[in-house]
């Protein structure tokens, strides 16, 4: 028997030669594809004082749910948040009009970031802080601009996928946590949008 078949036959996807971009995942957790036997705890949503609770609640879960559970919390619970794929710049910078449109009927804006054909969002309120049902509607209306602006679907790659519990496991796919990383410097860098405008 030649040493060949005696060594066990890998599966290209689960064992790739190539070296993969392991990005800190402490932003992003998807809450439904969690296992038990990983230790941290499952973010729960924070809300904004005074936000009404009984409502946003399954609002939040239902977001969670749907678009193939594409929204996330952040871990601090305070924001949801997901990537968006066009099949081009201008696609994607049209449903970035059209979702900057509605933030001004509402005045609330995103955290987001663009890089060609995708879009980062993250809805948060700052003040006060944590999620209200501007973020829970916006982040639903949302859902609907992109599918009208033909949003690509796509499955998550391979190598982002739990071979066993066939979820998402502890690791987001990198190209958003890449694009999170984006959004939150634009935060750092950003004023503040609650406090006294200069004269
Ligand atoms: C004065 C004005 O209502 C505030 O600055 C608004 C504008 N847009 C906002 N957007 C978000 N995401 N959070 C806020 O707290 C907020 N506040």
């Amino acid at each position: 028997m030649g040493l060949q078949l005696m060594l066990p036959r890998l599966r290209p996807t689960l064992y790739s030669a190539q070296p993969r971009l392991i990005l800190p995942s402490t932003r992003h957790h998807n809450t439904h594809a969690r296992t038990m036997s990983q230790q941290a705890p499952a973010p729960t949503p924070k809300f904004s004082p005074g936000a009404d609770t009984e409502t946003l609640r399954p609002a939040v879960d239902k977001l969670l749910r749907e678009s193939g559970g594409r929204w996330t919390l952040s871990k601090d619970g305070e924001a949801v948040e997901r990537n968006f794929k066009f099949k081009t710049f201008t696609k994607t910078w049209d449903f970035m009009t059209a979702v900057s449109l509605q933030c001004k009927i509402r005045n609330h804006h995103p955290e987001w970031s663009n890089v060609y054909n995708t879009t980062f969002i993250r809805w948060t309120t700052h003040n006060p802080k944590g999620l209200s049902d501007r973020d829970v509607h916006l982040a639903a209306l949302c859902d609907t601009l992109a599918r009208d602006f033909g949003e690509v679907i796509e499955d998550p790659s391979p190598s982002s996928v739990d071979q066993k519990t066939n979820t998402m496991g502890d690791r987001p796919d990198e190209a958003s946590c890449a694009m999170g990383q984006l959004a939150g410097a634009a935060v750092s860098a950003a004023g503040d949008c609650c406090g006294r405008k200069p004269q």
